[in-house]
């Protein structure tokens, strides 16, 4: 699976939402195409309007799908990017198409009321209260993508749906194409939950371009960073990307997962140069959560690597305040 969508061209990402019937999909995917002007496409109603089915199903009371027919329309509109797919299935479409899966999940007494109240009875009820408390649809997602894409996200509420939608939203906006990232991941860490321990990942590749970008606002013109010559002759490989530009995937990392968040502190060592064109992994790991009356200060572990092999280029402690984090179940507080 890895490398599933690599070598895309798109430059806005594409969001599968699925889940259980009821779990509030399209309400979901119609509000983030608002929020983010991307195009809406709820397969269910596709199926209908093009006829993509194989006629109805009497027992589960809906057409089948011909999946061959939905995945052949949907190609090239894919290929594009800026799509949000909502469909309760998720393993038949091609994998190389979503870098984002989001698996919506809804307490099942709150989907047993909303399926009731949308008519559903019988055996059709039973079998999708069971499919949500087996945990199917998330279960399909991983089989189906890269762990890193898929994010489950609880949907009880209109403040969950809010507060899904702005999480998804700002993953979006921050995305950045393949071409530039070689391994972009979002991280199943939502910025509703986090516990001791949990990672979040991101790869990049430092420019000359990013290079010359800091040295322009941080006036730090060090010939090491623009002369392959003075670089060689200070026992260097090449030109090298200024260490505080690569200590800035820390908090780039931890205000894209937790819009709001309040740096406050940050330990660095620098272990071993970075030279342009590096692919560089930072890796954030939440060491220790703290509550106060209504934030919660978290302690990460920071530490960047050559992507391709064990070598630490830099490392350190950071400390942030999140705001947002209602649903925090903190394993250690201090
Ligand atoms: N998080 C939520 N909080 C409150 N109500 C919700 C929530 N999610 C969905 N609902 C309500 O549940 C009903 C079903 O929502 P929606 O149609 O978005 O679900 P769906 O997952 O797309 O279902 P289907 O797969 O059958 O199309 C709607 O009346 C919607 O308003």
């Amino acid at each position: 699976m890895a490398g599933a969508n690599s070598g895309t061209r798109r430059q806005k990402p594409n969001i599968l939402i699925t889940g259980t019937p009821g779990t509030g999909k399209s309400t979901t995917a119609s509000a983030l195409a608002e929020a983010t002007s991307f195009k809406h496409i709820c397969v269910g109603d596709l199926v209908k309007d093009k006829n993509l089915h194989d006629g109805w199903d009497d027992q589960f009371e809906s057409h089948v799908i011909n999946e061959d027919l939905v995945v052949d329309e949907l190609e090239d509109v894919m290929e594009g990017g800026g799509n949000i797919v909502d469909y309760h299935g998720c393993d038949f479409f091609p994998e190389r198409w979503f870098d984002l899966v989001v698996v919506l999940q809804t307490e099942n007494s709150i989907l047993y009321d909303r399926l009731t109240r949308r008519g559903y009875s019988g055996t059709k009820l039973s079998n999708n209260i069971e499919c949500e408390i087996f945990q199917v649809m998330l279960e399909e997602a991983s089989d189906s993508y890269e762990e890193e894409i898929v994010t489950a996200m609880q949907s009880d509420t209109i403040e969950d749906i809010d507060d899904n939608v702005a999480s998804v939203t700002m993953l979006a906006k921050t995305f950045v194409p393949r071409q530039l990232l070689v391994s972009r991941c979002f991280s199943s860490v939502t910025s509703k939950t986090l516990k001791v321990g949990d990672v979040l990942r991101e790869a990049r590749v430092f420019s000359s371009e990013d290079v010359k970008g800091y040295a322009e606002v941080s006036h730090d013109w060090n010939p090491l960073h623009f002369d392959q010559e003075s670089a060689r002759k200070a026992g260097f490989e090449d030109r090298l990307v200024h260490g505080m530009l690569v200590s800035s995937m820390f908090p780039r990392i931890i205000s894209a997962h937790f819009p709001g968040a309040v740096y406050v502190s940050q330990t660095l060592h620098f272990r071993s140069p970075v030279y342009i064109g590096d692919d560089i992994l930072g890796i954030v790991q939440a060491t220790t959560l703290r509550q106060t009356k209504n934030k919660y200060i978290v302690k990460f572990s920071t530490k960047c690597m050559k992507n391709h092999s064990e070598l630490t280029v830099l490392d350190g402690e950071a400390t942030a305040i999140l705001p947002n984090l209602e649903m925090l179940q903190p394993s250690h507080t201090e």
